[in-house]
């Protein structure tokens, strides 16, 4: 069972318990770059055993539009440290699959839709947060700090108030517990030996990593928990919902279907957590790091939202006039690529692809980096220049643009993402000058590794503007 299956596609060779593992680079172990490496040497699709798990690798844009636009490419991998998350079973949205997943999806990417863009609160709510974040920038009086430090509580805040209609202080001590086991679950070192070897729990349970999934998973399982017990149900002047809980038990009462109940609810709140912060804390930091490291695009960037808004707070209206800065945000999700290789895959059914079989049950990692970093398409890909995105003066929008995945499984918070960083985006440029810190080592592009990467640490002074 740890040979390759016959018609399987090229990749590294394999050997019995460790599969392809040994000969993959250290560095690639964690991230998706991984796959920028065996592109190279085997194609547009790869095949590798970890284990007795058939992975697949795709990098082409056509066969990972293809195939993820198939239900047989859309499910997740069958794990028992995911199940220990999702409270016993698959559950939730994230690492859900079959008819849960659908009802789960479906259910919350139309009460995101509902909260976000029919209803101005939501814009306000982001606002408001991106406010507090600059006051809280402003209280470092230009003295050096870490990105990450600010924006991880302040995104999780904005969901938080999504999630319960509740938001919290930025020093509220429930908003730094949830984001180190976020962050702890999918970044530790240890984490990810059993993440790539889950077998390794049941004879190194402390150094595999296994303990600290665990603390981090009851960590999450208790805060939503909490966070159920606490909740109030919330309704406007025609009964509609406020809150993504009331919207969901009230989805409870008028479907009756017994998907939707308070474990899943649980699950759906932390994948809802784990999904939206890291991901979209992480893209500011590279946008900061960016601004750092591009001095001149930071001007050009302020001189335009300058002239169009006169000093006035941004609201999502004027995205169509801010076309630098829209293409500048692009360009940083771009480089940044924070999930180089989207979430995996499962194939739930033997499939064909690129004239190989792909054997049941084989999980699939498509490569969002190899896509958005093509020579062959991008000109320069490996410069930082928004005006790539920017024709005839219009943001130019470009299909290969996918730092939210392709197809069935593609992020659903893409618009409040795209939402979030706007805003919050231009009040940090209308507040401050962002630069390096003349007292730590001079910033660079390099990943932290994990399955969202942000920058490595890197300290930076905010002086406000006048
Ligand atoms: C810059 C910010 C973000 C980026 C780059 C990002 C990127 C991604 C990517 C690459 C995937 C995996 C697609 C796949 O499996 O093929 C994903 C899934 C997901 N994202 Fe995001 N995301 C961001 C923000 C958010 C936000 C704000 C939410 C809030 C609701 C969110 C919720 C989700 C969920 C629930 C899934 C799982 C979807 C499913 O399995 O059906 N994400 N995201």
């Amino acid at each position: 069972k740890f040979m390759k299956p016959r018609n399987f596609p090229p990749g590294p060779p394999s050997i019995p318990i460790l599969g392809s593992l040994p000969f993959m680079p250290k560095e690639a172990m964690a991230t998706g770059i991984l796959w920028q490496h065996f592109k190279s040497r085997y194609g547009k699709v790869m095949g590798m055993m970890i284990g007795d798990q058939p992975v697949i690798g795709i990098y082409d844009f056509d066969l990972i539009k293809e195939a993820y636009s198939k239900e047989e490419f859309s499910a997740r991998p069958n794990s028992e440290l995911h199940d220990f998350r999702m409270l016993g079973k698959k559950r939730g949205i994230v690492m859900n699959d079959g008819y849960g997943w659908k009802v789960h999806r479906r259910f919350t990417l139309k009460t995101l839709k509902d909260f976000g863009f029919g209803n101005a609160s939501v814009e306000d709510g982001i606002l408001e947060e991106a406010n507090h974040i600059c006051d809280h920038i402003a209280k470092k009086n230009g003295s050096p700090f870490k990105a990450e430090d600010v924006f991880n509580v302040g995104i999780l805040n904005i969901m938080w108030k999504i999630l319960t209609h509740k938001r919290f202080d930025l020093e509220d001590p429930r908003l730094a517990n949830c984001v180190r086991a976020i962050n702890g679950q999918f970044s530790s070192d240890r984490v990810r030996i059993v993440l790539a070897m889950p077998w390794t729990r049941h004879f190194f349970p402390e150094m595999s990593g296994w303990n600290d999934w665990k603390k981090f998973a009851i960590t999450m399982q208790d805060m939503t928990k909490q966070i159920l017990d606490e909740h109030e149900p919330c309704f406007g002047p025609n009964h509609e919902p406020l809150d993504f809980i009331t919207a969901y038990k009230e989805e409870a009462k008028r479907t009756g279907d017994p998907e939707f109940n308070d474990r899943d609810l649980q699950t759906t709140i932390s994948d809802i957590f784990v999904a939206s912060s890291d991901t979209t804390a992480h893209t500011l930091s590279w946008g900061l790091l960016y601004m750092i490291l591009h001095p001149d695009i930071q001007k050009k960037v302020q001189h335009e939202i300058d002239d169009a808004l006169l000093g006035r707070e941004p609201t999502l209206e004027d995205r169509a006039r801010l076309v630098y800065t829209d293409a500048t945000l692009a360009e940083i999700q771009r480089r940044a690529n924070i999930v180089p290789g989207a979430l995996p895959h499962r194939v739930s059914k033997e499939m064909k692809l690129g004239g190989y079989t792909i054997p049941k049950d084989s999980m699939v990692i498509s490569s969002l980096y190899y896509v958005m970093h093509d020579p062959d398409y991008w000109k320069n890909a490996d410069q930082f220049d928004p005006t790539r995105f920017i024709e005839n003066g219009k943001f130019r929008k470009d299909e290969r643009f996918v730092p939210f995945g392709i197809g069935k499984r593609i992020c659903l918070g893409d618009t409040l993402a795209r939402n979030e960083l706007f805003v919050v985006f231009i009040r940090l440029m209308q507040r401050f000058n962002f630069e390096a810190s003349p007292d730590h080592p001079y910033p660079k592009e390099e990943y932290l590794p994990s399955t969202v990467m942000g920058p490595k640490p890197f300290h930076l002074r905010a002086i406000p503007r006048s």
